[in-house]
């Protein structure tokens, strides 16, 4: 069984709608007890009948029918009783369902950016879906089937007990064996660790299945076998593994606790017998030993009903903790009073960050005292070799994650004070990967900024250089992005995402590899629109491509967390160091690419790429 601190978390969910659970428990309670009511009317009439078995013509048909309409009215009764039961539990599990999830999303929402880079969508999906419903299958019907599960056989046993206690005894024996079995098993630490085991398993499958769905166009293009998708291989090979061991920890106190329920009445019969041999009042001992074979098979069900649901309620458990440990992810601290920067310079000052290791706990230490400030109107690119701690800089600005050490101010404010609100107004961002909604493109277009106007939309579309392309599509603004095959470029998609950002007009802008996945064609329109973005802000460029930023007012060079070297394109190029040789490679690469004959031609195109940006 679940710990009384695992089960109470759930209970404290369920505690929501206190006053709806415990109606829903009453009418439980209620339908219990009227469900008891028909093994009474059955005993009085079987001991009618017995008691004039010799005259059957002196059996009073009253009391039969008495006890029928009695049978039949509890019958009516229960069912009722359960039907109101199971209403009040099912709006009260709804409610709460549908408090969960918009406290969870709501929850997603304010923790720091960061927390989604280091999520599988698969687990979050099966977290806000999957573990929330199943809350709801618990309050709606397990904990009244609990109720009437524990109430039933009370009821029942009590009865039987007033009956006869010495064969109402009998039964407490196999019942009390099947339960220290059942504890046994789940009480055990390695029962225990089984089922979390299970459901760890449970949800790597489904995560690796939905990185192995996602990722099935590189499987196709590139001919990759699907035994070569060893991660979810091994995630299904492990969810057998686990089910099997689990299979065979139960299916002995399983089957054990089957049996002994479900055959409480060879328990009853021998005894009865032996006590009926030494029994004065035979006859009247006969009805009560009937009754105890009529009840009996009665007590099985909701005994059996208790093993399910303890089973099903383990499930539960674990999926709360994915629900809670969600919960217990530190949300962004926002300030009191939010102040507003009334400046737009950016100030890194000494600042260190290390990433934490979810699972160890360790701390990997990225940046190392990053110090520098990027004037308010100016561009500052990052550039440096891959992992050197560009991108982890940018995001910073953004609040993905908040610094160990130093600060990070705009205008003098640090970041921390402003409020995620304000600083999202105040910085805006062109990422790498850019994500454009199941929405119309007007609708992504104006998600920089809503209220506004069509004409606005329109213009920053064409500064942007996709109202061309969207024109020509069948919708127009109107087209819905991934329906009817409307699909974009990723150079349409990064001009979409840049209409987006000039919609906002934010005075800060933080451009990720803007320019990546775009052709020729494409990459001179993006630049074309950048050029309209970046007037008269101060610009945070993060770029591989050297010529893009070589009229950039600062350039960084990030190299293992820290800046190696800092200047303008001619100060680097003089310090002949790490920048040089980058710029150096960076020519070579372009030469090569174009072949030696066209080296004259492709250096002019080089130093032509080089005005592109400013
Ligand atoms: N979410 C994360 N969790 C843990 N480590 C991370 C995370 N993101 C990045 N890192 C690590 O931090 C280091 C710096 O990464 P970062 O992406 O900032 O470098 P970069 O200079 O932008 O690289 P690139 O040019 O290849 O994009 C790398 O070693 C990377 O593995």
């Amino acid at each position: 069984m679940s710990s009384k601190s695992e089960m109470s978390g759930l209970l404290r969910i369920a505690a929501e709608k206190k006053g709806l659970l415990t109606v829903a428990s009453i009418f439980s309670i209620f339908s219990s007890l009227f469900q008891i009511v028909p093994f009474v009317a059955v005993y009085k009439i079987v001991e009618e009948l017995l008691n004039h078995a010799q005259s059957p013509g002196s059996i009073d048909k009253e009391i039969i029918l008495y006890w029928g309409a009695i049978a039949f009215m509890a019958w009516i009764g229960a069912l009722v009783a359960l039907y109101i039961g199971g209403m009040c539990s099912h709006i009260a599990a709804f409610n709460i369902l549908y408090q969960l999830r918009v406290r969870l999303v709501d929850h997603v929402a304010k923790v720091p950016m960061g927390y989604h880079t280091k999520t599988a969508t698969g687990e979050m999906k099966k977290i806000i879906e999957v573990s929330v419903e199943k809350i709801e299958k618990f309050i709606a019907h397990q904990l009244p089937d609990i109720v009437s599960a524990v109430m039933i056989p009370i009821l029942l046993l009590g009865y039987l007990f007033w009956l006869d206690w010495r064969l109402a005894l009998v039964l407490l024996l196999p019942i009390g064996l099947g339960f220290w079995l059942q504890t046994c098993l789940f009480g055990s630490e390695s029962g225990q660790k089984a089922y979390r085991e299970f459901q760890y398993a449970v949800e790597e499958m489904n995560a690796t299945g939905v990185e192995y769905v996602r990722g099935m166009p590189a499987v196709k293009i590139f001919g990759i076998k699907a035994d070569s998708f060893l991660t979810f291989k091994q995630a299904v090979a492990n969810y057998r593994d686990i089910s099997l061991k689990i299979t065979d920890l139960c299916k002995t106190p399983y089957s054990l606790f089957f049996v002994l329920v479900s055959s409480l009445f060879t328990f009853v019969v021998p005894i009865g017998i032996l006590l009926a041999s030494g029994h004065s009042e035979n006859q009247s001992f006969a009805i009560t030993l009937i009754l105890f074979l009529i009840i009996t098979p009665s007590l099985s069900v909701p005994l059996l009903k208790l093993m399910y649901v303890g089973s099903g309620l383990r499930e539960i458990v674990e999926g709360n903790k994915r629900i809670e440990a969600i919960f217990a992810e530190a949300i962004v601290k926002e300030p009191e009073l939010s102040q507003v920067p009334t400046a737009y310079d950016i100030a890194f000052q000494h600042v260190s960050f290390a990433y934490e290791n979810e699972e160890s706990k360790d701390f990997k230490p990225v940046l190392k005292d990053i110090h520098f400030v990027a004037n308010a109107g100016e561009m500052t690119a990052l550039v440096g070799p891959s992992g050197g701690g560009k991108s982890t800089i940018a995001n910073l600005l953004l609040r993905f994650w908040d610094v160990q050490e130093g600060t990070i101010t705009i205008g003098g404010v640090p970041i921390r004070d402003m409020g995620t609100e304000k600083l999202m107004d105040t910085v805006s961002f062109v990422f790498q990967d850019v994500h454009l909604f199941y929405d119309t493109i007007e609708a992504n277009i104006r998600m920089g900024n809503t209220t506004a106007s069509n004409e606005d939309v329109i213009a920053s579309a064409k500064t942007a250089c996709c109202h061309e392309f969207i024109e020509k599509l069948a919708h127009g603004y109107d087209t819905k992005i991934g329906e009817g095959g409307t699909y974009l470029s990723g150079g349409e998609a990064q001009r979409i995402a840049i209409a987006r950002a000039l919609l906002r007009n934010a005075p800060i802008l933080v451009l990720d590899e803007a320019t990546a996945y775009a052709d020729a064609e494409n990459e001179k329109k993006i630049q074309q629109g950048l050029v309209e973005l970046v007037k008269g802000k101060t610009v945070l460029i993060i770029a591989h491509r050297l010529s893009t930023i070589r009229a950039a007012e600062q350039i960084l060079v990030v190299k293992q967390g820290e800046i190696v070297e800092r200047g303008t394109h001619e100060d680097l190029r003089g310090l002949k160091g790490l920048y040089e040789q980058m710029w150096q490679a960076h020519i070579s690469a372009a030469v090569w690419k174009l072949g030696a004959d066209h080296q004259s031609n492709a250096s002019k195109e080089v130093k032509g790429d080089e005005s592109i940006l400013l």
